[in-house]
Parts: C-alpha cells; sequence; structure tokens
C-alpha cells in the first residue's frame, strides 16, 4: 500500500485510527480462557468490532514473542484475520547490523506479511536500509517517542542548538520518501510535533499516546496533521480493554466509534 492508497482509506472511512493489538493474556475476559487460542480469539473480536473505524492494526509483538511459539501461531492467525485493505504495523522496534536488519525484515515482510515494521534508528544507515529494500514495505523509524525517557537522549540539543530528533529526521529523510518511511510521533508530544511536521512535510507519522498515556488528538491533528492526513494514531488499551465481559468487543467497537466520529471532525477542521 501506499501513501496515496492510504489516504484514500482515511478519506473513505473517515479515520486515521490505528488500533492496537497489545494483547496480554491476563487481561483476557476469563469465558475465553477455555479456548485453544485465547489471544487469536480475543483479536477476532476486537477486529470484527472496530475494522469499520480502524485504517491500520498494530500488534506490539512483544505481547506475542513473550508467549513463545503459541505467541508467534496467534500473530500469525491475527495478521491473517486483518482485512487486506487495511496497513498492518509490526510494532518490533528492531534495528541491528546490516546483514541482522536484513533478516528481521524478511521475518516480517516475507515469512510474516507485515505492510511495516517500527525500527530503531540508533545504528544508523545500514542497520535501517536493509528494510527499506522490500517493495510495497513500510520502515517507521522512531523519531520523537511518547514515552517519559524520551527527554533522556530525543531532546538533547548540539551545540549548534539541534535537538537530537531534529538530527535523526534530517538525516534519515535521505534514506527513503514519503512511500515507504515514516516516523513514530508521540501524542504526548505537544508543540514539539510540529518541529517533526516542519521537517518532514509528506510523511506519514505514526502516533501512539492518545488513550492511555492520555496524549491530545485535537494537539496531534493541530500540529502534525499534512495535505494527505499523514497520521495514524494508535490507541491500544483505551480500545481493546474498553470493556472486561464477554461484551469487550461491543465496548471496543463503541470506543475505536468514538475516536473516529472524533477524527472526521478534526479532517473537516485540517485538511
Ligand atoms: O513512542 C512510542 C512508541 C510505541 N509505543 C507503543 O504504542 C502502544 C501504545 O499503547 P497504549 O495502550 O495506547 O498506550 C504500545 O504498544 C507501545 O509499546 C508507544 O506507546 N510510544
Amino acid at each position: 500500500m501506499n501513501s496515496k492508497e492510504l489516504f484514500s482509506q482515511i478519506k473513505s472511512k473517515q479515520s486515521f485510527l490505528c488500533v492496537g493489538l497489545d494483547t496480554d493474556p491476563a487481561k483476557i475476559p476469563q469465558y475465553l480462557q477455555r479456548e485453544k487460542d485465547p489471544i487469536f480469539e480475543f483479536n477476532k473480536q476486537i477486529i470484527d468490532h472496530t475494522a469499520e473505524y480502524a485504517v491500520a492494526y498494530k500488534p506490539n509483538i512483544a505481547f506475542y514473542e513473550a508467549l513463545g511459539p503459541k505467541g508467534w501461531e496467534s500473530l500469525q492467525k491475527t495478521l491473517e484475520y486483518i482485512p487486506k485493505e487495511i496497513f498492518t504495523i509490526a510494532d518490533a522496534k528492531r534495528g541491528d547490523i546490516g546483514n541482522t536488519s536484513k533478516l528481521y525484515a524478511k521475518a516480517f515482510f516475507e515469512s510474516m506479511d507485515f505492510d511495516s515494521i517500527t525500527v530503531a534508528p540508533y545504528m544508523g544507515r545500514d542497520s535501517v536500509l536493509p528494510f527499506l529494500e522490500f517493495k510495497d514495505k513500510w520502515v517507521i523509524l522512531l523519531a520523537l517517542t511518547s514515552n517519559e525517557g524520551s527527554e533522556d537522549f530525543q531532546i538533547i540539543p548540539s551545540s549548534d542548538g539541534e535537538l537530537l530528533f531534529e538530527s535523526v529526521l534530517k538525516k534519515s529523510r535521505q534514506w527513503g520518501n514519503p512511500d515507504n518511511l515514516m516516523y513514530v510521533v508521540g501524542a504526548t508530544r505537544g508543540e514539539n510535533i510540529a518541529k517533526v511536521r516542519a521537517l518532514v512535510p509528506d510523511h506519514f507519522f505514526l502516533v501512539p499516546g492518545v488513550g492511555a498515556q492520555g496524549g491530545s488528538l485535537e494537539d496531534v491533528a493541530k500540529y502534525g496533521m499534512s495535505k494527505q492526513c499523514g497520521l495514524l494514531v494508535n490507541s491500544s488499551r483505551g480500545i481493546i480493554y474498553a470493556g472486561k465481559d464477554m461484551d469487550f468487543g461491543k465496548k471496543a467497537g463503541e470506543e475505536a466509534e468514538k475516536l473516529q466520529k472524533e477524527m472526521a471532525i478534526l479532517l473537516e477542521k485540517y485538511l
């Protein structure tokens, strides 16, 4: 899927919502625990109830790999269940020396057929370029993350006053283009989102941090929306754990719909 196709999905669904599938076995309703694959059964219901409001799904790989081979199996089944027109993100935060990155890319783009993967920029170009060699696949590079600790390194100024995340953006935008490279920009970063947008006007952002982390959707749209929307705003816990009982799927759908409605208003306001 290219950026034009993504934008056309956003327009037709009036949504730039990414649903995060951070499925924790301890939080799955009791009645599902009897199933052969409770994680998949949970995800299936979440997808059934949210697909009409979502343009992307983002399983966080940690939740699956923590369960060993069974977790990878649940992940694969989940990936196959996601409707084909919806963008998929492996939130794996990989990146290593070139030959190792190449195998990470094969794992997520060939063995599994994800559209994109999150990658850490810290090891530089030879750790990122192997992912970009895969046709019709995307790298989503960590730029300005939503967590508190992002302040430890990402906003440190160099001697000329440039912040580290700005150096990452300036360098990395040469490695790819708006059809194969996105950036992770936290919803909790307020006006700094505008600084990211100024440096990469046409790239999509994956924006975690609304919902459970308290980031503002209005600020994200105000500071981050581009001519082609350029935003995929993720909510994981706020959607998938909105309900605790048998009606968890319905409750997730209601949360997703609420966000979609807010997004429709923001698309009207800022596009
Ligand atoms: O800067 C980042 C990068 C990734 N994440 C991931 O996004 C989701 C957020 O989950 P919520 O439950 O909506 O808070 C989760 O998978 C994180 O690992 C992030 O939060 N911030």
